[in-house]
């Protein structure tokens, strides 16, 4: 084939997303618990299920081994609270830098800056497969809407990031995807933004995308139904206070959105990327829900198998040099001490299902969950 740029030398064909799809199938018990998994995130979205959701997981996957390996001990965990708690595993599989660095698995799967795309994809689709199987719904954050044909059946949470917030595109990939989307304020603190991409996502419209025999068509998009938004922080200072959630409510009923639960993620601005305050924010979120607080519908924790991080030059770190189930990219919370965390979240479910009013309850399960 030829390029339709003229570059031959960096062309090169990748399997259609249908074709990677019949190598490496969603089994039809998986696809029911994907369907599930994405129905009961949408109920605590909407307000009609009590619960939090946990997104938890490492930062970014850059080692599939270690990532079964805390998927092993989070499914115990996720057993354990399920009727506190719905804990959904990190799985993100593209990263998206400020500048420069490694960007996740798809795009760099030898983390050696050899960038084999084609394998990146499908060892990207296998890690969530696996995820899946060990009785995980997975979460990723959609960066490059081409990739998204190649993975969506087997994501039940999805995300829109800092960067992309802002773009129409994401917008509108957003509109189209099955699961529930969450919409970051900016690395400014916008948090207006996040707002307006989450109006804009839950609008029908056309766009245009490949289909997954890598045709470009011009796809309907029926809106997302559980777009939400996601307060992470920003560069000068963490929004997971209570005067944050309240403010970003009150934009959110403004903008039309009533039911909407707002999400918090413990990390990046809310942690300056220390692992050390991402457990503030996190327990801050904790007693704001033991509190009473109806407008949390969850939170999102970076944690892996040891606390920190470590540095990956690519091409330049050795691989076997890599510290195990360290991560590469942001500073992660260890997993016991994410167990304790995710202990005193359920907790504090329970605490506020005590105090919240049948009236509430009442409610918020005949509002629609947006305008
Ligand atoms: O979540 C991960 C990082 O915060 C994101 O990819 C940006 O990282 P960077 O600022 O190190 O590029
Ligand atoms: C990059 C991420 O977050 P944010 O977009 O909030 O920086 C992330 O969660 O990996």
């Amino acid at each position: 084939a030829s390029s339709p740029s003229g570059l031959e030398k960096s062309f090169k064909r990748l399997l259609t997303p249908a074709e990677l799809l019949r190598s490496f199938p969603l089994p039809f018990t998986l696809k029911k618990f994907v369907n599930e998994s994405r129905a009961e995130a949408a109920a605590i979205l909407q307000g009609r299920d009590d619960r939090l959701i946990a997104v938890v997981g490492p930062c970014s996957i850059h080692d599939p081994e270690a990532a079964r390996d805390y998927a092993r001990r989070l499914q115990e965990v996720k057993v354990k609270l399920q009727d506190d708690l719905l804990i959904i595993m990190r799985t993100y599989l593209e990263k998206p830098r400020t500048s420069v660095g490694w960007k996740g698995l798809v795009n760099d799967p030898d983390l050696s800056g050899a960038e084999d795309l084609g394998r990146g994809l499908a060892l990207g689709r296998r890690v969530l497969l696996d995820m899946n199987a060990a009785g995980l719904p997975t979460a990723v954050e959609f960066l490059d809407p081409i990739v998204a044909p190649y993975i969506e059946d087997a994501v039940s949470y999805g995300s829109i990031g800092a960067r992309t917030v802002e773009s129409p595109i994401h917008r509108g990939l957003a509109a189209s995807l099955k699961m529930p989307m969450g919409f970051k304020n900016t690395r400014t603190g916008d948090i207006q933004s996040a707002v307006n991409a989450a109006v804009a996502a839950s609008a029908p419209q056309k766009r245009l995308a490949p289909d997954s025999r890598g045709r470009v068509r011009i796809i309907q998009a029926e809106g997302n139904p559980d777009a939400h938004i996601v307060l992470r922080g920003a560069e000068s200072g963490p929004n997971y206070g209570e005067a944050f959630v309240t403010e970003a409510k009150e934009r959110l009923s403004k903008a039309g959105f009533r039911g909407a639960q707002i999400m918090v993620d413990c990390s990046h601005g809310n942690s300056g990327k220390k692992y050390e305050n991402e457990v503030v924010a996190c327990r801050s979120v904790a007693e704001q829900v033991a509190a009473g607080n109806t407008a949390i519908g969850g939170v999102l924790i970076e944690s892996f198998l040891v606390a920190g991080n470590q540095k990956l030059d690519p091409g330049v770190t050795k691989v076997k040099d890599l510290q195990y189930g360290c991560s590469v990219t942001d500073s992660c919370m260890d997993f016991n001490s994410t167990k304790d965390l995710l202990g005193e979240l359920a907790a504090a479910v329970v605490a506020r299902r005590a105090q919240v009013s049948q009236s509430w309850k009442e409610a918020r399960t005949s509002e629609p969950a947006s305008a």
